[in-house]
């Protein structure tokens, strides 16, 4: 029993969704002064994360065939026939229906449809189908991994905002290094399942120009909440020496010390994208003007 249910955790990738949810929070507490309404808050993130671990599920049962073949996959619990496909569907299918039912009656519309609109991208757009035609497929299939800041902004205030689609930037550009370092380390993995990855199609060195090349977009992106006014020193202090580290990775990259080198990288790039979230919220509440800073300094106004 204990083992059954072990194995439903693992279809949810919850590590990941995790991550996604840290982010999809942050933008909530952006979104307002102080801090989210509370209903939006824990609505909004269950929503969200239903949503991510049925997108998860989705892409453990249209990838069963390649995940057998890949090592790092070949554990999964369809891989290795601990979980039979049907098991899959009817989980990811209430995982999916719940999140609808909770995002439409208790948080809003647009945070639904968005939600749904990511779920399709990562499950049906970049599982199903990018990700076996075009080395680009990440690049493109980013889009519905960098949804969440905007899924959380859009839970507290019902509406799009400029600032949440520059959080979504942030991560559709960080998404490239993240997963190629990854792509590097297991270029034969991907090979051997046919799966177009950029290591695979075009070669390692040009990949890892690639890397450089989008984290040097990284370091950029990541300072447009500074000049649009967003956010403020604090945030900024972060966001340069997380920026600084980042590209230390990308440039030894390109002459790497050792074989799990690219592994290091891939590793930092998950502390760096958790800790430069971390930042955004410190900064928002140092901010002066934020109620936050209020209630610290009751002076300022
Ligand atoms: C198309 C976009 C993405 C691709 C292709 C991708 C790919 C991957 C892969 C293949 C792994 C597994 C590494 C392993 O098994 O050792 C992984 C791990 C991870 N990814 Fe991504 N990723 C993407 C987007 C994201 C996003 C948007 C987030 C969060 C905001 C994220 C957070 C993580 C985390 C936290 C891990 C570590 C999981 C663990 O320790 O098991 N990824 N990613
Ligand atoms: C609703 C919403 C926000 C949806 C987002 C869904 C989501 C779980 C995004 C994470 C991206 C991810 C883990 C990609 C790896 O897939 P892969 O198939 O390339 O990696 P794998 O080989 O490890 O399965």
């Amino acid at each position: 029993m204990m083992g059954k249910w072990r194995q439903y955790k693992e279809l949810t990738k919850p590590r990941v969704v995790a991550l996604l949810v840290f982010c999809a929070v942050i933008g909530m507490f952006l979104a307002v002064p102080g801090l989210p309404p509370l209903r939006a808050l824990v609505f909004g993130s269950l929503g969200i994360w239903l949503a991510s671990a049925s997108a998860a599920a989705f892409n453990h049962l249209i990838d069963q065939r390649i995940d057998r073949i890949m090592q790092r996959t070949a554990r999964r619990p369809l891989a290795t026939g601990q979980l039979q496909p049907r098991q899959v569907w009817i989980f990811a299918l209430i995982l999916g229906l719940a999140s609808m039912l909770v995002l439409c009656l208790w948080v809003n519309r647009l945070t639904a449809l968005l939600t749904l609109c990511s779920l399709i991208g990562y499950a049906v757009i970049y599982t199903a189908y990018l990700k076996r035609a075009t080395p680009q497929n990440i690049v493109i299939g980013g889009l519905a991994g960098a949804a969440p800041p905007v899924l959380g902004w859009t839970a507290v205030t019902g509406s799009l905002h400029p600032f949440a689609l520059q959080l979504c930037l942030i991560i559709f550009v960080w998404t490239p290094p993240h997963f190629w370092a990854l792509a590097i380390y297991r270029r034969d993995d991907y090979a051997r399942a046919g799966i177009p990855m950029l290591p695979v199609t075009h070669g390692l060195a040009y990949t890892r120009w690639l890397v450089l090349i989008y984290t040097l977009l990284l370091v950029f992106v990541t300072m447009l909440p500074v000049l649009t006014g967003m956010s403020g020193l604090v945030y900024f202090a972060g966001a340069l020496i997380l920026g600084l580290g980042f590209l230390y990775y990308a440039v030894r990259l390109l002459n790497p010390p050792d074989e799990v080198f690219a592994m290091r990288m891939f590793k930092y790039s998950i502390i760096y994208l958790m800790a430069l979230f971390a930042f955004l919220l410190i900064d928002h509440w140092t901010l002066p003007g934020s109620h936050a800073a209020l209630l610290f300094r009751p002076d300022a106004t």
